[in-house]
């Protein structure tokens, strides 16, 4: 059985010629699975960067494939890698711009590469690291006409970053604004039946006679952009999300009564009178049931749109009086290439010197491994990570005692 060569990148530039690039040197980890070493490292140029892993097979004294993990546009500083268990690796890096945050990235170390044959690697998840609920997605429900499309557009407007709409499958016609791809995804029943039958949706539902559903790739789609991700959903819609492994923040928006709902309808215009007659004999239940359930975490009065939007940012953490370690931004959390990482039981501590403006100071972050759940299914999003005392290791697992 060969021995695992130390690695330094020039060295792995010079030995294999498969295109295998890892440019910085000191930004590259490397770990032992049985007769495996993986190193992984960045690549980085001035826009975009990626991620790859190349593994050595000591048991054959061969260099394998290089598989390129993600490509983001942003910069990966620094790496570290943890063995989860005997098939799963957790790397820990740390993306420079534009949301300068801590990034965890789990592989499958089993998966054999399908097309090129080759003993590869699968990415199981992206997550951002982020503080208690500041980047959970965000379902939104409640009855047609009540104006969630509106506080949705406001706030994907006003913070074009931070956010990302869900866009769902829906059989129901296009409204002469709605754009294929962008408000949904208008697509045949059959088609989308079958899709559900082979479980590419997260939750479906039939609302007012049209089937309505997310799908993974929805979810994935602004998860993978970095964004805080919002649904727009149904009630029945939000209670199979609520059910799944999304973990969400539930918000229900009510109108101030029925018959300011009915005028709401009236004057969008999209629908007929029968439609709107259907809408409204819906909305009744759909309020009762968002009420009643327990599947909403908050429930929002829409009256004026102004103070109903006021009201949501607050509850997003957006109005300026959230703590600054529960702000949605995860600026706070800093993990330059300097770090050390290991894992002690079921949590992951990550040590770092962070650089301020000439005050060096020192940042620990605990993940919760036992938390590895949030995302679309078999993925996690939006790890929680603690901060902890900023103090030699003992102290740091103090921090740990305290948390589990
Ligand atoms: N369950 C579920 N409901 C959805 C989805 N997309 C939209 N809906 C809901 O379907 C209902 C009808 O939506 P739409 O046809 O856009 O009409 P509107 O609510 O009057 O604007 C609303 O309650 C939406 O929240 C989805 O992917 N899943
Ligand atoms: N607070 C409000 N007061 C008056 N009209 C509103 C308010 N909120 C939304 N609207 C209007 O009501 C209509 C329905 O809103 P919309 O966002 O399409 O509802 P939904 O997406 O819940 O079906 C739109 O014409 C919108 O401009």
């Amino acid at each position: 059985m060969g021995e695992a060569p130390v690695f330094y990148v020039e060295n792995l530039k010079d030995r294999v010629s498969n295109g295998f690039n890892l440019r910085f040197k000191g930004f590259e980890t490397s770990i032992d699975v049985g007769d495996k070493t993986f190193v992984i490292g960045s690549n980085n140029n001035d826009s975009i960067s990626s991620i790859e892993v190349q593994i050595y097979d000591k048991s054959r004294g061969k260099w394998v494939i290089p598989t390129v993990l993600g490509t983001e546009p942003k910069r990966y500083e620094g790496h570290s890698a943890i063995l989860l268990n005997e098939d799963r690796i957790m790397v820990i890096t740390w993306g420079s711009t534009p949301d300068d945050c801590i990034w965890f990235l789990e592989m499958d170390t089993e998966y054999v590469k399908q097309q090129k044959k080759a003993l590869g690697t699968e990415v199981i998840a992206w997550s951002k690291g982020v503080r208690g609920d500041a980047e959970k997605p965000v379902v939104i429900s409640g009855p047609s006409g009540v104006g969630k499309g509106t506080l949705i557009n406001m706030l994907m407007k006003e913070f074009p970053t931070m956010f990302g709409f869900s866009v769902s499958h829906t059989t129901r016609a296009p409204r002469s604004m709605e754009k294929n791809g962008v408000h949904y995804h208008f697509t045949e029943r059959s088609i989308m039946e079958k899709d559900i039958k082979d479980g590419k949706f997260l939750e479906f539902a039939s609302v007012h006679g049209n089937l309505y559903g997310t799908s993974i790739e929805a979810v994935e789609a602004v998860t993978d952009s970095g964004k805080r991700c919002i649904l727009d959903i149904d009630v029945q819609g939000a209670k199979s999300v609520r059910a799944s492994s999304l973990d969400a923040v539930f918000i229900f928006i009510s109108p101030p009564s029925m018959a300011k709902l009915e005028e709401r309808l009236h004057l969008r215009g999209t629908e007929t009178e029968e439609q709107i007659q259907k809408r409204l004999r819906n909305a009744k239940a759909e309020i009762e049931q968002g009420k009643s359930l327990g599947i909403f975490d908050h429930i929002l009065c829409n009256d004026h749109l102004e103070k109903c939007y006021d009201n949501l940012k607050k509850l997003l953490g957006l109005d300026g009086t959230t703590p600054t370690n529960l702000k949605p931004s995860s600026k706070g959390i800093n993990l330059p290439s300097k770090h050390a990482a290991s894992k002690i039981n079921n949590k992951i501590l990550v040590k770092s010197e962070a650089l301020g403006s000439g005050n060096p100071s020192k940042n620990s972050i605990v993940l919760d491994v036992s938390l590895l759940k949030g995302g679309a299914p078999g993925r996690t999003r939006g790890l929680n990570v603690f901060a902890v005392d900023p103090n030699p290791f003992s102290d740091c697992l103090n921090g740990i005692h305290k948390l589990s």
